[in-house]
C-alpha cells in the first residue's frame, strides 16, 4: 500500500460510497435503449434522437472545420453513438492487476465480438495514452448484455466502476491533462474543474513518482462555480485519498490571487499563528477547461442536435476570454495553461486562443507540442473563419449592425479589431465591457492583421492549437491550446486586480454572471450545466435560449447551499441551526481552522504509536471551531498548508468547499469507551499507515480471508493462535490489519510498499470487525484470490479451503460493531 493514497486502497464509509453511486448512477448501469439500434423490440417507445440540423451543418461548412470532401465521413461518424473510453485509476492499489487483466484476458476472449465496422479489436489501449491506462471499447452499452463474455466483461466494468478502480470517461476529454507537463511538485489551478475528471487526472500524475508515505510537493486547487457540481467532484477526487487538494467555489473569472498585502492587518494581530511559505497565489500550471456550448459532445449527447444554435457560442465567448485571461494572470512566469474546449466553434476557440495573445502582446505564447503524445491524432487550429448572427456571415466586425454590437465583439474575428474609426468609443468594447476590466489592455497593434477585411486571416500561430475531430479517432471533438507564460505581464495590465488580488466586481459583467461580492452573498450557478450527469453531456455547458441571448440565472438563494453535502459539510458539526454559518467569511461555508488541540493530538499519536516522522503539527484541519463537537480531522500536505496559512492572512479569499484527507473520525458509538475515541478513517489509512506503530495486526492470508468474509470474527474463531492471542490483547477500539505471511509482533513501523494491504478493523471485547463496506470486502477477496492464482500459491488456496469454517463467528458480535463497521449489506 502506497503512502500519499497512491497505491494505497481506499476502503471507503457506506456514506460515502452511497453518495459516489449516486454521482455516478448513469454510468456502466443497464444500457438505455441504444439510439442507433434499428432492432424496435429493445424499447418499442423509444424515438431516437433527430441526429441533423441544418444550421449546424451550414454553419460548420462555412468555417470549414473540415476538407468539403471529408464533410460526409465526419457527419456519418458524428451522428454515430460514442464509443465507451475508460481509465484505470492509476492510485488504486490493483492498478497493475486491472491492465494485466484487460491486457491477458479480456483483450482476447473478446476478440470474436467484435461488431463495429473497421474495428479491428474489441477492445484496446489508447495509443497515446501513457501506460496502458486508457481503454477504448467499441461495444455500446446494449452490446455489452448480448452473451456471457460480454456480460462477463460489463460485471468487471461495472464493479471496478463502483470500487473506483476505473472511471468512464470520454478519450478526448482525457487529453488536456496530457499536454500541461505536470510535475510533482507543481501547483495546479483547475478553474473549470467539476466534476472531475481531469482535477483526478492530475492528481493522480502529482502522485505518480511518490514512495508510499510520502506526499508530493505539488498541489491542486480544483474550482467550480457551480456548487453542486463541485460535489460531484469531491466525491470522484475523494478515490485519490489525496491530500493535496482544495476545492473552491468562485467564478473563475474572478478567482482570488491571495496577494498579501499590508492593507490586510496580520493574521498574528487576530491571533492567529501562521506565516505562509508564500506571498500570493501563482501557479505552475493551470488548466482551463472552460464552459462552452458543448457540441464536441454530440456523439454522447444526441439531444444537442436539436438544441444547437450560432447563439450557443456567441453567447460563451466573452466569459470564455475573462476566464482564461485570469488564468494568465495567476501563472507564474515560464508557467503553462491549457485552454480546452469540448465544442468545433472557433469563436469558442481560435477566437478565444487569438484574443489571450493579443491581449498578452507577447508575454504569452502558444507552444508547439507536435512532438509530444505522437500517437494522438490532431489537426492544426483555424486562421480564418467567420461570425453569423442573425442568420448573417459576417467577415469582419466592422460588418456587423450597431444594433447587433452588444452581442457580437470584435475578438471574434480574426483580426480581433474593433475599427475604432467607425465606433469612437475609446477603450470600451461595443458590448459594454471595459477592454481594461479583466486587467489587461488590449494590444491590437502587437499583431498586424490583413486589410482584406472581407475575409479576415488571423496572423497569429493558431495553427499550433489542436483540434481533435471525430472521424480520425472514432472519438469526441475536442479543442486544445497549449500557452505558456514567458515573461511577466506588461506593467499597470494588472491594476484592476483589488488589493485582496481578486479581480474586481463588475457592473458589466455578462449578464448571465451575477457578480460575487467579497462577503460571498451570492454564487452564480446558472451555467447550463447538467449536474445530475456527471458523466454524460457534463462536459459542454449547453445554453437552451435561442439565438445566444444568455441563459437566465437560476434565481439562486445564498441558503441553497445548505441540501448540498459534501465531504466538509455546512453546519453538520454543530448539529445546531446554521450556528457556523457566520463564523466564516463565506456564507453558507463553514471556516477552515487548524486543528490543534494537544490533549486530542496527544491521545491519538500515543494511541496508534505515530512516528514522530510523519508531521502533524499544523497538517490537520477542522471545519468546526468548537474542539468539542469536532467529529472529523482532515490532513493536510505541506503545499496545501502554506495555502491555508496564506489564506488566513490574505482575510479568508478562498472559498473552500474541501480540503484535506479525511484522516481521523469521532466514534460515537458505544464503541467510544475506547481508549482514543477517534479511528482512523479508511481515506486516510494509506497515508499514516508507515508510520504507526501501535494497534497493528498481522494477518495470516486465512485469518485476514475469514475477516473479509465473515467481517466480524470472535477471536477464539481465528485459525492462527498467536493471532488470536494478539488481537485480543489488543487495546479496545481502531486498528489496523495488514497481510501478511506470517503472525509478526512490531513495535516498529510498518514496511509498507506497493503491494501491502491492510485494512481498519474495530477490537471489541470478544470479537474484530472490519471497518470497510461489504463491496470493498468482495473486491478485495477476489484481487487476493486472482493474485494467489497468478503466484500459484496452492498451499494458501488449499488453506482456505480446509478452513473455510468458522463456527459460530457472528453469535453476538454485531453488538461491538462501532457505526462504521462492515453489514453484509
Ligand atoms: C466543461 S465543464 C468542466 C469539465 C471538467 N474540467 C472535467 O474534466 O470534469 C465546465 C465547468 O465550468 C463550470 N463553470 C461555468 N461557468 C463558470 C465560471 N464562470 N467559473 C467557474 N466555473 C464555471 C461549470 O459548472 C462546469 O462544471
Amino acid at each position: 500500500m502506497g503512502g500519499g493514497g497512491r497505491e494505497g486502497r481506499s476502503y471507503r464509509s457506506r456514506t460515502q460510497r452511497k453518495h459516489f453511486k449516486q454521482s455516478r448512477e448513469n454510468v456502466w448501469k443497464r444500457p438505455k435503449p441504444d439510439p442507433s439500434s434499428t432492432d424496435s423490440t429493445d424499447n418499442p417507445a423509444w424515438q431516437p434522437f433527430a441526429t441533423q440540423n441544418p444550421s449546424f451543418d451550414e454553419y460548420y461548412k462555412e468555417q470549414g472545420i473540415v476538407a468539403t470532401e471529408e464533410w460526409d465521413r465526419f457527419i456519418e461518424v458524428l451522428r454515430k453513438p460514442l464509443p465507451a473510453a475508460f481509465r484505470i485509476n492509476s492510485s488504486s492499489q490493483f492498478c497493475s492487476d486491472l491492465r494485466s487483466q484487460l491486457e491477458d484476458d479480456f483483450m482476447k476472449s473478446l476478440k470474436a465480438e467484435v461488431t463495429e465496422e473497421g474495428e479491428v479489436d474489441a477492445i484496446r489501449p489508447l495509443p497515446w495514452y501513457p501506460n496502458n491506462l486508457a481503454w477504448h471499447s467499441s461495444f455500446s452499452r446494449m452490446q455489452l448484455r448480448k452473451n456471457q463474455t460480454l456480460e462477463r466483461f460489463h460485471e468487471f466494468l461495472k464493479l471496478e466502476n463502483e470500487i473506483g478502480n476505473i472511471t468512464r470517461q470520454e478519450a478526448v476529454s482525457m487529453v488536456p491533462p496530457l499536454f500541461l507537463d505536470v510535475q510533482p511538485d507543481h501547483f495546479i489551478l483547475d478553474m473549470c474543474a467539476a466534476p472531475g475528471s481531469k482535477t483526478f487526472q492530475l492528481l493522480e500524475i502529482i502522485y505518480q513518482s511518490t514512495t508510499p508515505g510520502v506526499l508530493p510537493n505539488g498541489m491542486v486547487i480544483a474550482n467550480d462555480l457551480d456548487v453542486q457540481r463541485c460535489n460531484l467532484l469531491i466525491h470522484q477526487t475523494k478515490r485519490m485519498c489525496t491530500a493535496n487538494l482544495i476545492v473552491t467555489n468562485h467564478e473563475a473569472q474572478h478567482f482570488p490571487g491571495c496577494r498579501k498585502n499590508k492593507n490586510f492587518s496580520s493574521a498574528s494581530d487576530k491571533g492567529i499563528e501562521t506565516e505562509s511559505n508564500i506571498g500570493q497565489l501563482l501557479f505552475d500550471r493551470v488548466l482551463c477547461d472552460v464552459p462552452c456550448s458543448g457540441d464536441g459532445t454530440l456523439r454522447k449527447a444526441p439531444d444537442i442536435w436539436r438544441k444547437w444554435n450560432v447563439g450557443l457560442g456567441n453567447g460563451l465567448h466573452s466569459l470564455q476570454v475573462q476566464i482564461a485571461m485570469r488564468g494568465i494572470s495567476l501563472l507564474k512566469v515560464g508557467g503553462r495553461m491549457v485552454y480546452s474546449t469540448c465544442s468545433m466553434n472557433p469563436i469558442e476557440n481560435e477566437a478565444v486562443v487569438a484574443e489571450i495573445l493579443r491581449k498578452c502582446g507577447g508575454c504569452v505564447q502558444l507552444v508547439d507540442v507536435s512532438s509530444e503524445l505522437p500517437q494522438l491524432v490532431r489537426r492544426p487550429g483555424l486562421k480564418k473563419w467567420k461570425a453569423r448572427d442573425k442568420g448573417v456571415w459576417l467577415a469582419s466586425y466592422k460588418d456587423v449592425p450597431k444594433f447587433r454590437r452588444t452581442g457580437i465583439v470584435p475578438s471574434m474575428f480574426p483580426s480581433g479589431r474593433c475599427h475604432m474609426d467607425t465606433t469612437n468609443d475609446g477603450d470600451k468594447h461595443e458590448n459594454g465591457i471595459d477592454a481594461n476590466s479583466i486587467g489587461l489592455q488590449p494590444v491590437e497593434d502587437a499583431f498586424p492583421s490583413t486589410d482584406n477585411l472581407d475575409e479576415e486571416v488571423c496572423d497569429l500561430p493558431l495553427e499550433l492549437c489542436m483540434r481533435l475531430v471525430p472521424h480520425d479517432q472514432n472519438t469526441g471533438a475536442f479543442f486544445i491550446a497549449v500557452l505558456q507564460k514567458v515573461s511577466p505581464l506588461p506593467a499597470g495590465q494588472e491594476t484592476n486586480i483589488s488589493p485582496q488580488g481578486n479581480m474586481p466586481t463588475r457592473n458589466d459583467a455578462p449578464p448571465n454572471q451575477i457578480k460575487e461580492e467579497t462577503d460571498g452573498l451570492e454564487v452564480n450557478m446558472a451555467d447550463g450545466t447538467d449536474e445530475k450527469d456527471p458523466e454524460g453531456s457534463s462536459e459542454g455547458n449547453s445554453i437552451d435560449n435561442e439565438d445566444g441571448a444568455p441563459a437566465e440565472p437560476d434565481p439562486l438563494s445564498s441558503g441553497k447551499d445548505d441540501s448540498v453535502e459534501t465531504e466538509v459539510p455546512v453546519n453538520k458539526e454543530t448539529g445546531g441551526k446554521r450556528k457556523l454559518q457566520m463564523q466564516g467569511k463565506w456564507r453558507g461555508v463553514d471556516p477552515v481552522i487548524f486543528f490543534k488541540d494537544e490533549t486530542i493530538i496527544n491521545t491519538i499519536k500515543t494511541f496508534y504509536g505515530i512516528d514522530d516522522s510523519f508531521p502533524l503539527d499544523g497538517h490537520l484541519v477542522s471545519r468546526n471551531s468548537e474542539t468539542n463537537h469536532v467529529k472529523r480531522i482532515y490532513y493536510i500536505s505541506k503545499s496545501v498548508k502554506d495555502v491555508l496559512e496564506l489564506n488566513i492572512q490574505v482575510g479568508q479569499q478562498l472559498k473552500i468547499t474541501s480540503v484535506g484527507l479525511k484522516m481521523f473520525e469521532r466514534q460515537t458509538s458505544q464503541g467510544a469507551n475506547a481508549p482514543c475515541s477517534f479511528r482512523i478513517s479508511s481515506e486516510g489509512l494509506p497515508v499514516i499507515l508507515p508510520y504507526i506503530t501501535k494497534q497493528i495486526l498481522y494477518a495470516s492470508p486465512v485469518d485476514f480471508k475469514h475477516l473479509l468474509q465473515y467481517k466480524t470474527i470472535k477471536f477464539a474463531d481465528f485459525v492462527d493462535a498467536e493471532f488470536r492471542e494478539k488481537a485480543s490483547n489488543l487495546m479496545m477500539g481502531c486498528c489496523v490489519m495488514v497481510l501478511s505471511k506470517g503472525v509478526k509482533v512490531s513495535s516498529e513501523p510498518i514496511q509498507v510498499d506497493a503491494s501491502t494491504i491492510a485494512i481498519g478493523c474495530w477490537k471489541g471485547r470478544a470479537s474484530l470487525s472490519v471497518m470497510v463496506t461489504a463491496l470493498d470486502c468482495q473486491e478485495l477477496l477476489e484481487r487476493l484470490l486472482m493474485r494467489m492464482d497468478t503466484e500459484k500459491d496452492n498451499s494458501v488456496q488449499g488453506n482456505i479451503t480446509e478452513t473455510d469454517e468458522v463456527h459460530h463467528m457472528n453469535d453476538n458480535s454485531e453488538s461491538e460493531k462501532p457505526e462504521n463497521a462492515t453489514t453484509s449489506s
